[in-house]
C-alpha cells in the first residue's frame, strides 16, 4: 500500500498568533461590544507604554481554517484584529477579508506605521498617531491619513499635557477633523484620566475622550 503524504500547510494561509479570545471591546468606538480578538504576534515598534509586550515574541502558527472555526466557536458578530502590529504579519489582510465575507464586523487595531491602503473597505481600522511621549513618533506613516474615511477612527494614547498639545497641533496641520472620528486616550498610569478629560472640555476640543474599559473591569491582563 501506498503512504498517504499530508500536504505542507500553505504559507499564504497562515499566521503567528498570541491568542485569541472573547471579551467585550474596550477601545474605540465599538466599546462595550461583545468582540473576539485575534492578537497577532510581533511588533516592530517599542512604544513605552506598551500593554501588549508579551506578544512580541512567541505565538503560534493558525492556518486560516484553525482561526475561523476558533471564531465560529466563540459565537460573537464583532471582530478585533490587534497585536502586536498585525499589519507586520503580510497575510493579515486575506485573514480579515475572509472574517468580512463570513459576514463579521471587522476592526482593526494598528499602530500607523504600516501602509491600511490593501486593509477590506469593509474593515474599520483603527489608526493610532504615535505620539513624542510614546517614542516612536519618527515612526508615522502620514500617508495613511488621506485614506482614511468615517467609518475609520484616528486615535492617540497620550503621556502627558506636551503630547496633547502636539496632537492639537497635528490635527490642524493634517486638516483630520471631519475625516475620521478622532480619539483621545490616557496612556495608563502616565496620565490622569481626569486631567485629559478637563483640558478637553476646557478646550471644547471635538475629539472623543476614551478610557480602556476592559482594564476598568478586569484590571490589565491578557486574555480580557
Ligand atoms: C496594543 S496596541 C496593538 C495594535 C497596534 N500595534 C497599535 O499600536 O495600535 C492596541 C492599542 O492599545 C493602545 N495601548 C497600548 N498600551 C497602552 C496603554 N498603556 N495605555 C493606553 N493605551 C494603550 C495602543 O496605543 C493601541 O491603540
Ligand atoms: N477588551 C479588550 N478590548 C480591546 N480593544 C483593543 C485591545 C487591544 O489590545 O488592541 C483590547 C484588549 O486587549 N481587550
Ligand atoms: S505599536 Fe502597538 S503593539 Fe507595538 S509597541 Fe506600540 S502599542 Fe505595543
Ligand atoms: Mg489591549
Amino acid at each position: 500500500m501506498r503512504a498517504m503524504s499530508i500536504p505542507a500547510p500553505d504559507p499564504s494561509q497562515r499566521l503567528k498568533i498570541t491568542e485569541i479570545f472573547l471579551s467585550l471591546q474596550g477601545e474605540s468606538s465599538r466599546v462595550g461590544w461583545p468582540t473576539i480578538f485575534i492578537r497577532l504576534t510581533g511588533c516592530p515598534l517599542r512604544c513605552g507604554y506598551c500593554d501588549s509586550a508579551y506578544a512580541f515574541y512567541g505565538g503560534e502558527w493558525h492556518t486560516f481554517d484553525q482561526i475561523l472555526d476558533q471564531v465560529r466557536s466563540l459565537g460573537a458578530r464583532h471582530i478585533c484584529v490587534t497585536g502586536g502590529e498585525p499589519l507586520a504579519q503580510k497575510n493579515c489582510t486575506e485573514l480579515m477579508r475572509r472574517l468580512c465575507d463570513e459576514g463579521y464586523q471587522v476592526s482593526l487595531e494598528t499602530s500607523g506605521s504600516i501602509d491600511v491602503s490593501k486593509v477590506d473597505v469593509r474593515v474599520s481600522r483603527v489608526v493610532d498617531i504615535k505620539t513624542p511621549g510614546s517614542g516612536e513618533v519618527t515612526r508615522n506613516r502620514w500617508e495613511n491619513l488621506p485614506l482614511l474615511n468615517a467609518q475609520d477612527e484616528i486615535k492617540f494614547v497620550l503621556c502627558g499635557r506636551e503630547d496633547y498639545d502636539w496632537a492639537k497641533q497635528i490635527i490642524v496641520e493634517h486638516q483630520i477633523e471631519g475625516r475620521s472620528p478622532i480619539l483621545f486616550s490616557p496612556s495608563q498610569d502616565q496620565l490622569d484620566p481626569r486631567a485629559l478629560a478637563d483640558w478637553i472640555v476646557a478646550d471644547r476640543l471635538n475629539v472623543r475622550f476614551q478610557l480602556q474599559l476592559h482594564k476598568v473591569l478586569w484590571g490589565n491582563v491578557a486574555g480580557k
